[in-house]
């Protein structure tokens, strides 16, 4: 989908990291119009949210689960053939090249789309080398993306720093999806890669996951139409 297409309202995504079903469904609540969104992940997902998600993608809500997954190709693919059944619209898979092809190859036909992600955004150059890479973030992001790309995947996870040199390599051809968004003044919380929702969106970013800043906020609903608020006046 081209970044014309998207609609401003569905490039923010709330990360429901949340205990349960019923404080997920208490902050859908709360968020109302506000968000038509969200990511479901570790937290959620082990709590019986994978119901819910189908649940809302069933009430017209959009659902990205965000399960990272990674194993051999075999189990990804038969993890990605349950996960389209959910009705999601993106699912995130680690961007190693088994994993990536294994899962644009079991979502055809479906209309899940393929996130890979490159290097988490808590991640800096000495997270990476402590974890026994050579390459530092960017360039690490930048070759990965190019793999994902080759293999068809559909878009790919990384911070917001590194969106407008994606953009400048896979085109408008993958959607870029970038969480590490903190609104100024919010905390980082173990972020390391941050950058506004304003900022991120005149990087390049397509769509902005934005988690506790908007879970945590004494006014969810605020938050969340302050963000919206900002990605319109970015797009103008
Ligand atoms: O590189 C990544 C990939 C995924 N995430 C997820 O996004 C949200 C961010 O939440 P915040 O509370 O806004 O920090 C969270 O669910 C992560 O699992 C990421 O942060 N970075």
């Amino acid at each position: 989908m081209q970044p014309a297409d998207i609609d401003p309202k569905d490039r923010l995504i709330v990360a429901l990291d949340l205990p349960g079903v019923t404080e997920a469904e208490a902050m859908i609540a709360r968020l109302g119009d506000s968000v038509s969104f969200y990511k479901i992940g570790y937290q959620l997902a082990y709590a019986g949210g994978l119901p819910l998600a189908q649940q809302l993608a069933k009430s017209g809500k959009k659902v990205f689960i965000d399960l990272k997954l990674h194993d051999i190709g075999n189990t990804v693919a038969r993890g990605v053939e349950s996960v389209a059944k959910l009705g999601a619209t993106f699912l995130t898979v680690h961007a190693y090249p088994q994993t990536m092809k294994a899962a644009v190859e079991a979502r055809q036909g479906s209309g899940l789309k393929i996130l890979a992600v490159t290097v988490l955004t808590s991640y800096d150059d000495g997270d990476l080398h402590a974890a026994g890479y050579r390459l530092n973030v960017s360039d690490l992001v930048e070759a990965r993306a190019q793999q994902a790309q080759v293999l068809g995947v559909d878009g790919l996870v990384s911070s917001p720093e590194e969106a407008a040199a994606l953009r400048k390599i896979v085109g408008h051809q993958m959607n870029l999806v970038t969480p590490g968004i903190r609104p100024a003044g919010a905390a980082t919380g173990d972020q390391k890669r941050i950058m506004t929702p304003a900022r991120a969106i005149a990087a390049g970013a397509d769509y902005l996951v934005v988690g506790r800043p908007v879970t945590e906020a004494a006014d969810p609903k605020a938050a969340a139409d302050a963000i919206q608020a900002e990605i319109k006046q970015a797009l103008v």
